[in-house]
């Protein structure tokens, strides 16, 4: 019997300024444990699926219609190979969904690294980040999840034939419910370097404070409130700060009033204000003034969690935060996290 576990952490994206550019890999895993049997159970993809945690009330157990598993089996269709036989998938997941902490991308990551790894196809995490890139594609959170750190990415332009390929619909990446290999619909395998990316330094004494609310905001739904294009002086006004960002999280020790200040944003945060009730108030009042420590604050990807980067007082910051989102009948829960340097790991057992 073969064994590996794969575990992948979740990630918040954007940190105020760098909208779909940057992101951080952070101490929540998604834990799959592995196993091939070699004896058919007769499941859906032969692949039986068990699952605890955040989502299991919502994540499909069919293989055929699983994100994690239908992408296991995109990577393995790309190289005409199928599930193992006797393929069971046990699923631990703590990341909460639709909340801004990159549950997709790290199920996602999961997902070819699960293919990667059945089908002993040996990818390089480069090459893996090539399949994620189809199915998610914005870099930032799968970038993080699977590099690990506080990562910048992009998609690289392209030649013709190669755009074209990533351009097609998801659908036909990942159709639902997956197919078998004799269905004789090849998925496109992913173009070679779609995107580049490169890891920044993470000052030691920098701590991520989650705030989760209790309900969802789809990405999806995050997206649709964006204007289609922004003025010049928006665009500088986040590019300024994201240049200063990304070297002033890396200094020891960190200057607050700079990174509360390089963590504004102008592209995403005000217009999803309206799904988030009591984000602009928090956004605007809780400071490195009024709480020593904190260092900056922002929407975690697409919402509806905040992210606080602060160095002490973590609980002061916290329940502050609480208290506001409570004034609008939200009840939330917080995570002290640090950065996943590593990101996905698997390891045969
Ligand atoms: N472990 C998982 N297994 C299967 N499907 C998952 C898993 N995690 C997330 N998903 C799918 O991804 C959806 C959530 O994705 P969405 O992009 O809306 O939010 P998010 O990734 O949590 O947040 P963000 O992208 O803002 O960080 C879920 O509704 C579910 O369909
Ligand atoms: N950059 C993305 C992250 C969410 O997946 C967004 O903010 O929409």
């Amino acid at each position: 019997m073969r064994k590996c576990i794969i575990r992948v952490p979740c990630s918040s994206a954007n940190i105020g300024p760098g909208f779909d550019v940057v992101g951080l890999a952070l101490d929540m895993y998604l834990e799959l444990q592995v196993s091939v049997t070699g004896v058919s159970e007769g499941q859906p993809l032969e692949c039986r699926l068990s699952y605890e945690g955040e989502g299991s009330d919502e994540v499909p157990l069919d293989a055929s219609l699983n994100l994690m598993t239908r992408t296991a089996h995109y990577v393995l269709l790309c190289h005409n190979k199928e599930f193992p036989i006797g393929t069971q998938l046990h699923v631990k997941n703590p990341i909460p969904l639709g909340r801004g902490l990159g549950s997709s991308g790290a199920a996602v990551v999961a997902g070819v690294m699960l293919g990667n790894w059945l089908g002993e196809l040996e990818l390089s995490k480069e090459r893996m980040m090539d399949y994620t890139l189809m199915i998610e594609r914005h870099p930032d959170n799968v970038t993080a999840a699977m590099m690990g750190g506080f990562v910048g990415s992009y998609l690289r332009d392209l030649d013709a034939k190669d755009l074209e390929r990533i351009e097609i619909p998801l659908s036909e990446v990942l159709p639902e419910p997956a197919g078998g290999v004799d269905t004789g619909l090849n998925p496109p395998m992913p173009p070679v370097g779609i995107g580049s990316h490169i890891k920044f330094g993470w000052a030691p004494e920098i701590y991520a404070i989650a705030i989760i609310p209790d309900f969802e905001v789809s990405t999806a739904t995050a997206r649709s409130v964006l204007p289609a294009a922004y003025s010049k002086k928006d665009m500088i006004f986040n590019l300024q700060r994201l240049a200063v960002l990304t070297t002033a999280l890396t200094r020891s020790p960190p200057v607050p009033e700079l990174i509360y200040s390089a963590m504004q944003d102008r592209m995403h945060q005000p217009y999803r204000a309206k799904l988030i009730p009591g984000l602009e108030q928090i956004l605007q009042s809780v400071t490195p003034t009024t709480h020593p420590g904190l260092l900056g604050i922002c929407l975690s990807g697409a919402g509806p969690t905040i992210l606080a980067l602060a160095t002490k007082n973590f609980e002061q910051i916290a329940t502050e935060i609480l208290r506001r989102f409570s004034e609008h009948n939200i009840q939330c829960r917080y995570e002290v996290l640090q950065p996943a340097y590593d990101g996905a790991v698997c390891t045969d057992l």
